[in-house]
């Protein structure tokens, strides 16, 4: 497949995709309930004291709305939002920048915060703490350090990784807020909202099975739609029936759970190879060709919470339940 479902990284016009189906309040934003009514208090209070909102991080998988979230905390407080990413802060001058034009109130997003390098993140402690930063002036013994101050804003943190994060950079996040999988009842709104955006109509058998069958994740419930809605625009249909959204899935090979042939060859790798572990989840990327990051932030989660894979200390195991499904010789029959 030249197109990988789960693929983190969005071609151009897919970007652009995303950005016209982010929610962009709080109340037009699906699921993730409890996460959504402590913002909104966390929020509210904000607003009636009349301060910037405490630092926020939000964490938890690929696609499941982090930087939605941070979007809406913007929008919702009335505020302006910068928005950066860990890996584009390279040096502590160009962080210096952006926050010294913050205005107050302001949001700093910051993207996959847990690859800011280290010398960048230390700036930020007092930055987040007490609104000012330490700027060292000149070269050798011309060198002096100025402190510049900065007005009260709130820094929101993403990260695939929150425990790759620092124990200083952590702490200072008055709120943590972890993204879960989606439940199957705000899967399905979600598509049948996307599909409203795109202007489709699909079943509602239909809807369920697209739900069923992105892992949790509203990116890939909205992108096994669009793949779905091609198959259904040039059989004609009026609407996306349930034969072409299982033959569309089946040739996408997304399986009756959602997964892809990747957790099936991480799978087969575990339990054919290395007899059902524990097995080091290094050690399988490297049997199986894919990135051990890869395999970390996009897979293992999934695989996790479908009870399929257990983490111990010495290793990844295959439970008993991935023996029942994926234990069999033809594995092709599941797709
Ligand atoms: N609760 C939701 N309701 C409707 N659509 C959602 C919801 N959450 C996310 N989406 C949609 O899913 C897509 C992915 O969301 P988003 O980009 O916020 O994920 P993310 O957690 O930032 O992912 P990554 O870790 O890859 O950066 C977006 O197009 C967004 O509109
Ligand atoms: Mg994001």
């Amino acid at each position: 497949m030249d197109d990988n479902i789960l693929d983190k990284n969005l071609k151009p016009d897919e970007n652009q995709i995303e950005e016209s189906l982010r929610p962009e309040y709080l109340n037009q934003y699906i699921g993730q309930h409890t996460l959504k009514d402590n913002l909104n208090v966390f929020i509210e209070a904000a607003k009636i004291r009349g301060e910037a909102l405490d630092h926020v991080i939000f964490h938890g998988p690929p696609g499941l709305g982090k930087t939605t979230l941070s979007n809406i905390i913007a929008n919702e407080l009335g505020v302006n939002i910068r928005t950066t990413s860990g890996p584009a802060i390279e040096r502590a001058g160009d962080l210096a920048a952006v926050l010294s034009s913050l205005n107050t109130g302001d949001v700093l997003f910051i993207d996959e915060i847990h690859r800011l390098p280290r010398s960048v993140e230390e700036i930020l402690y007092s930055a987040m703490e007490d609104f000012f930063i330490d700027v060292i002036i000149g070269k050798g013994d011309e060198a002096r350090s100025i402190r510049i101050d900065l007005p009260p804003f709130t820094l929101v943190g993403a990260t695939t990784r929150f425990g790759s994060l620092s124990a200083p950079l952590r702490d200072r996040f008055g709120v943590q807020l972890r993204l879960e999988y989606y439940d199957l009842e705000s899967l399905i709104t979600i598509v049948n909202r996307t599909a409203d955006i795109f202007e489709v109509v699909i079943d509602k058998e239909s809807a369920v099975e697209l739900a069923r069958r992105s892992r949790g994740t509203p990116r890939i419930a909205n992108r096994l739609l669009r793949r779905v809605r091609d198959f259904s625009i040039v059989k004609k249909e009026e609407s996306i029936s349930l034969e072409t959204t299982n033959h569309a899935l089946k040739v996408l090979e997304v399986d009756a759970l959602g997964l892809d042939p990747v957790d099936h060859k991480i799978m087969r790798t575990i339990i054919d190879v290395y007899s059902g572990g524990p097995v080091g989840l290094e050690t399988v990327a490297v049997s199986i060709g894919e990135e051990v990051i890869t395999l970390l932030d996009v897979y293992e989660p999934y695989l996790i919470q479908q009870g399929f894979l257990e983490r111990t200390q010495r290793g990844r195991k295959a439970t008993a339940k991935s023996y029942d499904y994926f234990g069999h010789k033809d594995n092709n029959a599941l797709f």
